[in-house]
């Protein structure tokens, strides 16, 4: 079974809007937990609009399940992870003012900085993912990187999930068995919600983690985090369901 880690940016979002501690960061990420979520991620940016450099010093002390940092691979982010140490850490290359992440690394051109920054990381005891699109050549050359890792961008799996979700899949499926076969392991995310989540998580073999944020969010708005998160570890769950 895939893990949940919930990204909590949007709690952060919402906190900043007023200023004040509402709500309280901390108390959602141990709630997250204690509702089930297998992990936490964070995706701290240079501009600190959700999550602030400081939530990730304070989120280290009290995480218990993975703590999982995102982030463009800056000098700044990089002391940041080196000196919180979360269980992993995703390499995502995106540019300061991107509205979200809105593309996998070629790593084919940043291979030579990708293998450094990974070994550097790795050295100190993290486990590296990187972020990459559902393309064979980007997968193959990730393995070069040294990446335990690589997380899949889903968004265009979700994008086209409702008209063919046979075809939005099918670049995924075959990636993912690429990235069994060269021994990476696998992690997806970006825009997974409950409707596509599901057939993701029965059609990648080998997938590990998932991570969810802004779809898992706004349906806490509806059903509740406590409930939200149940509903959606039951799509990660491989019990068959009768017909
Ligand atoms: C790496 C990734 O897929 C992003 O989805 C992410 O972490 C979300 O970031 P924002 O919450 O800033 O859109
Ligand atoms: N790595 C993806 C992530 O953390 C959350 O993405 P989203 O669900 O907010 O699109």
């Amino acid at each position: 079974m895939a893990k949940l880690s919930v990204n909590i940016n949007k709690i952060a979002t919402i906190r900043n809007a007023r200023g004040g501690n509402n709500p309280d960061l901390i108390k959602v990420a141990l709630d997250c937990e204690r509702f089930g979520a297998q992990g936490i991620t964070v995706h701290p940016r240079p501009d600190e609009r959700h999550i602030r450099y400081q939530d990730v010093l304070d989120l280290k002390n009290v995480v218990t399940t993975e703590f999982n940092i995102e982030g463009n691979p800056t000098p700044d982010f990089l002391e940041l992870v080196k000196k919180v140490k979360p269980e992993q850490v995703t390499l995502v290359p995106d540019a300061p003012d991107a509205i979200t992440s809105n593309a996998g690394w070629d790593t084919v051109k940043h291979q030579a900085f990708l293998k450094l920054t990974i070994k550097e990381l790795k050295d100190l005891g993290m486990r590296v993912s990187i972020f990459v699109d559902p393309l064979a050549e980007m997968v193959e050359a990730a393995k070069e990187t040294g990446t335990d890792r690589i997380e899949l961008y889903t968004e265009a799996y979700a994008k086209n999930y409702h008209q063919n979700r046979e075809a939005a899949i099918a670049p995924y499926k075959s990636v993912a068995m690429l990235a069994q076969k060269l021994g990476l392991g696998l992690n997806a995310g970006h825009d997974l919600d409950l409707d596509n989540l599901k057939y993701l998580h029965q059609n990648l073999p080998g997938l590990l983690e998932v991570s969810i944020g802004h779809a898992l969010i706004c349906d806490a708005l509806y059903y509740g985090l406590e409930n939200t998160i149940q509903l959606y570890l039951r799509q990660l769950d491989p019990t068959p369901t009768l017909p």
